[in-house]
């Protein structure tokens, strides 16, 4: 058998590729590297200064094995040395505190990985296991983790046992470093402290694997003094918590303004590393209040989408997608969230009232109407939907099109799925069934794609019908637009119009129903607010579809707590053998 795949086969594929980088990254690595890449506030001195006390240890990543004894056996096998598994306590309780499973129902366990060549040196992966076999109950926990990397880190070892050192490193990489404390903990097993700290910065590109967004210190021996005042600057008191979320609103008027003021595409960032301009010419080039500017900013700093310079600022990677020409720009959602939709979150007590969108009762029509008579607002709209199409990147992978040749995107706004739909599958046919104002936008969208002579372009309303003849039909984040009723008498239409053996594919967020927390959530009470739509759980869809005669057959995960649903209709050949 081929060595890599001793123990390559018993992970997950985005495991496994987790891993293979990991290896790769940690023999590279040197504390100053991981230094510039993951605190790049510090200067070369402070650099310098940190590593005097501290060396490069490991690379660390959590994964989701089915057998960790097979996985074990598999690197051994490869020529790997492998430590002895230990119980970790630090992983195990944060993953306890972000899922909300019992610490003791967790056995995430620590094991070391040597490469071949390297022996028992410094410059190994830590691998954090939790055994998820198929049909386990943590493959949730899995299926998040492996998107959210929230484990993976890079590990420096702190030679002197002394607080006074500890202190004075956490000190450096806070203030200095642009590092934020993340928690930490003691592991009596291993007799080790470990300060975990994240930067809210990108790591420069090719430096290491970009999921490394967090630093680990690790000592000898039990610092509880250090731990506190480490742990005491990550957890704030719950006061303060409250004060921060009750001030959100802040945030999303501060988002707002920047955006509106173009602030991001007059400061450079981690894509873009010039010198940023001094505050006063910045103010003039915007045409605003030096001293409103530089209290903006420093809001700015706190929400991490700037940091500060010498004499003024610079985006991070958070800031940088409020640039105008970034990939998948949230400027026109900054623009929309603090515009029109902030005026109707302030009527948001009438919906929890009386259950009806807030919408209406401020503008005094529905959204989609008041939007389709105000061609601006249309534009912004139609420019927000399209930036967070990170979440349909994967989409046409995740479909089997090799005997598709038509797909019909339902209200299919500027085309951003279709056209990828078009680009992953040249011999498809595209056709876009949309409100007659949105179609102009979509027809630029598409011909700048290069995708116009293959696309039909029809104007509709999906409540009266949708075109015939396609093989694939789309409806993505329309049904969470609508209520039950609604949603059904859409999904009857489609079934009355569609062929038999057509697919239908559905892209929501899906609301969780095992305690994770999701970006559905939130999006549950902007459809409240905003269209008197919903989010639903994966079994609420399957019920609305099974009522207007469609099976859902399977549900893909999508970026952005995404979900693709693919349906069939109740009785078809397909539906039956799928
Ligand atoms: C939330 S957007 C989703 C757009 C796109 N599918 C996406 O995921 O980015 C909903 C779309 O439904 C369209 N729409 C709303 N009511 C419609 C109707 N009755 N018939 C056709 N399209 C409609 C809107 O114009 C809008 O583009």
């Amino acid at each position: 058998m081929d060595v890599r795949q001793a123990w390559a086969a018993e992970l997950d594929p985005a495991d496994r590729t987790l891993v293979e980088e990991s290896l790769a990254f940690v023999s590279g690595a040197d504390t100053d590297g991981v230094l510039a890449g993951l605190a790049p506030g510090l200067t070369e001195r402070q650099r310098a200064s940190v590593a005097a006390h501290c060396a490069m240890a490991h690379a660390a990543v959590l994964v989701f094995p089915a057998s960790l004894d097979r996985l074990i056996a598999g690197f051994r096998s490869a020529g790997f040395s492998v430590g002895e598994p230990v119980p970790s306590v630090v992983v195990r309780d944060r993953l306890s505190l972000r899922y909300g499973v019992p610490a003791d129902a967790l056995n995430v366990r620590i094991v070391h990985i040597h490469r071949p060549s390297t022996g028992h040196g410094p410059g190994f992966v830590e691998l954090f296991a939790l055994e998820a076999p198929g049909g386990s109950e943590f493959t949730g926990i899995a299926a998040r983790e492996r998107t959210e990397r929230n484990e993976s880190h890079l590990a420096l070892d702190v030679g002197a046992p002394d607080d006074v050192v500890l202190a004075g490193l956490s000190s450096l990489l806070t203030e200095h470093g642009g590092l934020t404390a993340d928690g930490g903990g003691y592991n009596a097993v291993e007799d080790c402290t470990v300060l975990y700290f994240r930067s809210p910065e990108a790591t420069p590109p090719g430096s290491n694997p970009d999921h490394y967004r967090r630093l680990e210190l690790r000592v000898l021996g039990h610092h509880p003094g250090a731990l506190a005042a480490h742990t005491a600057t990550a957890t704030d008191d719950p006061t303060k918590r409250l004060l921060e979320l009750m001030t959100g609103a802040w945030t999303t008027q501060a988002i707002a303004v920047a955006a509106e003021l173009g602030l991001a595409d007059h400061l450079p960032g981690p894509s873009r590393p010039e010198a940023p301009c001094p505050i006063g010419e910045l103010a003039e080039r915007l045409g605003v209040a030096p001293d409103g500017l530089t209290r903006l900013l420093r809001y700015l700093t706190a929400a991490e989408l700037v940091t500060p310079t010498t004499d003024s600022y610079r985006l991070t990677a958070l800031g940088e997608l409020l640039r105008r020409d970034a990939r998948h720009s949230l400027r026109p959602l900054a623009l929309l969230y603090g515009g029109p939709f902030y005026q109707s979150f302030g009527a948001l007590a009438h919906a929890v009232r009386t259950g009806q969108e807030a919408f209406a009762t401020i503008f005094g029509q529905g959204h989609f109407d008041y939007f389709a008579e105000h061609p601006a607002l249309a534009t912004l709209f139609d420019s927000a939907m399209a930036a967070s199409a990170e979440m349909f990147e994967p989409v046409p992978g995740l479909v089997d099109l090799s005997d598709a040749r038509v797909v019909v995107d339902v209200g299919g706004g500027s085309g951003e799925l279709l056209s990828r739909f078009l680009a992953h599958t040249p011999h498809l046919r595209g056709v876009l069934f949309e409100r007659a104002h949105v179609l102009e936008r979509a027809r630029q969208r598409l011909a700048d794609d290069g995708h116009a002579d293959r696309c039909d372009l029809v104007a509709g309303d999906f409540t009266q019908g949708v075109p015939r003849g396609g093989d694939v039909y789309l409806l993505s984040r329309i049904l969470h637009d609508w209520d039950d009723e609604q949603c059904l008498a859409i999904l009857r239409r489609c079934a009355a119009d569609v062929p038999e053996d057509a697919r239908l594919l559905i892209v929501e967020r899906l609301l969780p129903t095992d305690g994770t927390s999701s970006l559905a959530a939130a999006w549950d009470l902007h459809m409240l607010c905003n269209v008197g739509g919903r989010e639903r759980t994966a079994e609420h869809y399957a019920r609305l579809l099974s009522a207007a005669g469609f099976d859902l057959v399977a549900i893909s995960g999508l970026p952005l707590d995404g979900s693709l649903l693919h349906a069939r209709r109740r009785g078809s050949d397909q539906a039956a053998r799928t």
